[in-house]
């Protein structure tokens, strides 16, 4: 679709009141099929994210307001406190005083200039080249206007596994959603919006208390569960894994029925949950898994390779929750380029054009989040003037992560169409110089233009292979590595990634990330008096592509450590992956779910660079050994039973011992063992009365 059919307001769709699960549809085509919007409307509220600016909001809010607002509103401009910050300043301590009442009365700029009366979308939106709708997985823009997000949030799927915090989809947000944002309100809704995340807060404690109270009484419920169906009622069929035949058959006739393999999922995550009570006899855990990841896969339309590595990644419920979440638009974000105006000022032209906004949370203070639109976004006179950057809010974390300081030297080793390099210009005040290479010679492009759009004077583009620094050039204060990735974070984009991506795809990803990262780190200058750091970030989920490759890193150059990302928020990186283990400090690495922080899945590592050494290396080395080793406990027998106030060998008394361990030892290998000795073998006792 070209990009004028892409930002053009889509007509409003007509929405058939019939029930979205009563058609006995088959799966596959559901995602493809246009007449899905007429047939299924969501039945129920869609569900209900947590907003990361800890209000509470809800990702159905667009839906909601959208339909009230149609007249061409033009709020009046007060003073309410959007008091603006500087970047790069106290982010706490500013957003402290986000919606303090005093007024920055001085203006910079005048927007009024700029100020259009009525808004032609087709004639802003101008002719492709002028707009950087690239296809990064950060920066584009809304592939359609906002209104029309409303169509596709009501065209999400049931959600598999309700919540309680699904019944909580509020009601009582929708007075205050009717009205829209104004620069008079805008205070006042926030305060209202973080008691209402008080309030939250508390339900969720309800939620674990009521989950933990569930967990108790499933507890004690051994007999009901196997004739219960989902509403607790007795006289269902019980649930059986289909036979293979069974599935055969259901192949033939064009893949089994929505509602079948709704109840199969749900049914298997029951059975998941409590494998030993619940399972059918003779049937294993991986039948059980099997079976919900071929559902999921033809449910929410993924090549089963991919349904499966990021089915692993969750507990079997929370699977669930981030597939649901795939299948909705993220909010669309904006940053305030400070090089331009101030968030405030921003803020009070795109209201005054029938936009309705607010600030993303209180962990950025140049970010808005966009609700409803009466001008398509990416074309606004501000937008033309460099006043912002569509950006979704995770592209800020390796950013504010990485905080490059005035006057450094920085380099963007993958950075088109440059959302993260504008970021930083800005946060350096256009002073120092940011290197913004990308190997995509085409896709620098739309780089150079959002730097000249954007007003930084500080960069100077390049492509080079990332893999060619620091040959180069290297001695940089900072380097941000966003690396190439599969972009399993932002499904809900770019939905080809369900089916588009292979085995050989992950490992040739990895591969590359391995050798990007090694060059990223040896082009920090370890010496540098203001930094010496670097952040790797990624918008994919898979440990392969993160914590595997950090892991690497670490392992390849010992004057590296992992530090704090400085993040307010994010979930621990793993340090234990599927028989894998990580260094440690890997927890420090932050990830970014959909699910649970309404926001593109991403990954973000930062590192400090030191100088290399060999005392340093040693020293490293040192504390790996350190580190406590899991040993398998087939190879248990070769460590030595530790033994208090041990005297040494006794070549007499460890024979036993040494003899079993030679008896594993060939077992493991195939080998037959020779018959014991008569001598007794060691046992836990034997070693406890000896010491
Ligand atoms: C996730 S995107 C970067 C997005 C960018 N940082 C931003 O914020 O706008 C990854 C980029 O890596 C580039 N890339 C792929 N392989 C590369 C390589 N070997 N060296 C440098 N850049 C590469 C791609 O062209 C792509 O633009």
């Amino acid at each position: 679709m070209g990009r004028r059919a892409k930002n053009k307001q889509a007509p409003p769709e007509s929405l058939d009141p019939k029930p979205e699960w009563t058609s006995k549809k088959r799966l596959g085509k559901r995602k493809a099929e246009a007449d899905d919007i007429d047939e299924k409307p969501s039945p129920r509220p869609s569900k209900k994210v947590r907003d990361l600016n800890g209000k509470g909001k809800e990702t159905t809010k667009m839906d909601r307001s959208s339909s009230k607002k149609e007249g061409k509103k033009q709020p009046k401009v007060v003073e309410d406190g959007w008091e603006d910050v500087e970047e790069g300043g106290d982010l706490k301590t500013h957003a402290k005083s986000l919606f303090d009442d005093d007024e920055d009365d001085e203006l910079e700029g005048d927007l009024d200039a700029l100020a259009f009366d009525e808004v032609d979308d087709d004639l802003l939106q101008g002719p492709p080249q002028e707009f950087d709708f690239d296809s990064d997985d950060d920066d584009v823009p809304p592939p359609v206007s906002l209104k029309s997000k409303k169509s596709k949030q009501a065209e999400r799927p049931r959600k598999i596994i309700p919540t309680l915090s699904d019944a909580s989809s509020s009601v009582e947000d929708e007075d205050e959603d009717d009205e829209p944002v104004t620069m008079d309100n805008m205070a006042q809704r926030s305060r209202k919006l973080e008691a209402q995340a008080a309030a939250e807060a508390e339900i969720d404690l309800e939620e674990a208390q009521a989950d933990a109270q569930l967990a108790e009484d499933e507890e004690d419920d051994v007999d009901m569960d196997a004739d219960e169906d989902n509403n607790g009622d007795m006289d269902v069929e019980p649930f059986h894994l289909p036979t293979a035949s069974e599935i055969e058959q259901e192949k033939a006739t064009g893949g089994p029925d929505i509602q079948l393999v709704q109840r199969r999922m749900r049914e298997c995550v029951r059975v998941l949950a409590k494998f030993n009570r619940r399972a059918e006899k003779g049937r294993s855990r991986s039948e059980y898994v099997d079976q919900i990841v071929a559902d999921i896969a033809s449910y929410y339309g993924y090549n089963e390779f991919l349904a499966e590595k990021l089915f692993l990644l969750f507990p079997v419920h929370e699977a669930i929750e981030f597939f649901e979440s795939n299948e909705a638009p993220r909010p669309v974000t904006i940053r305030t380029n400070t090089l331009k105006t101030r968030r405030r000022d921003l803020a009070q032209g795109l209201v005054n054009r029938g936009v309705n906004l607010e600030p993303i949370g209180k962990w950025t203070n140049v970010g808005l989040q966009v609700f409803e639109s009466n001008v398509p976004i990416g074309a606004t006179p501000e937008y033309l003037a460099g006043h912002y950057m569509l950006q979704a809010a995770s592209s800020f974390l390796p950013v504010i992560a990485l905080a490059p300081q005035p006057n450094e030297r920085v380099l963007d080793m993958a950075s088109a169409p440059g959302g993260k390099t504008t970021h930083m210009a800005a946060l350096m005040q256009n002073t120092g110089v940011i290197f913004a290479n990308d190997a995509n010679k085409t896709r620098t492009k739309s780089l150079t233009a959002n730097v000249h759009r954007l007003g930084c004077k500080n960069v100077v583009v390049c492509s080079y292979d990332g893999r060619e620094f620091p040959k180069v050039m290297g001695g940089f204060d900072r380097v941000l590595l966003d690396a190439p990735c599969s972009g399993t974070g932002v499904i809900s984009k770019d939905p080809s990634v369900k089916v588009n991506k292979s085995d050989r795809d992950f490992t040739l990803l990895s591969h590359l990330q391995k050798q990007l990262i090694l060059c990223a780190i040896d082009s920090v200058n370890p010496e540098s008096k203001t930094g010496g750091y670097m952040v790797y970030s990624t918008c994919s989920v898979t440990v392969e592509e993160n914590e595997a490759v950090v892991d690497y890193a670490l392992k390849k150059r010992p004057n590296v450590k992992l530090m704090d990302t400085g993040l307010e928020f994010g979930v621990e990186g793993f340090t234990k992956y599927r028989g894998k283990t990580f260094n440690p400090s890997v927890k420090l690495t932050r990830r970014f779910y959909p699910h649970v922080h309404n926001m593109d899945g991403f990954f973000v590592a930062k590192f400090k660079v030191e100088k290399r050494s060999k005392a340093l290396a040693v020293a490293r080395e040192k504390e790996a050994v350190e580190e406590p080793v899991l040993v398998d406990e087939e190879f248990m027998t070769d460590v030595i039973p530790t033994i208090p106030a041990f005297k040494g060998f006794d070549a007499e008394e460890d024979r036993p011992y040494l003899e079993e361990a030679k008896r594993k030892r060939m077992k493991a290998k195939g080998l037959r063992p020779p018959p014991r000795s008569k001598a007794a073998p060691p046992s836990a006792n034997v070693v406890e009365a000896e010491a």
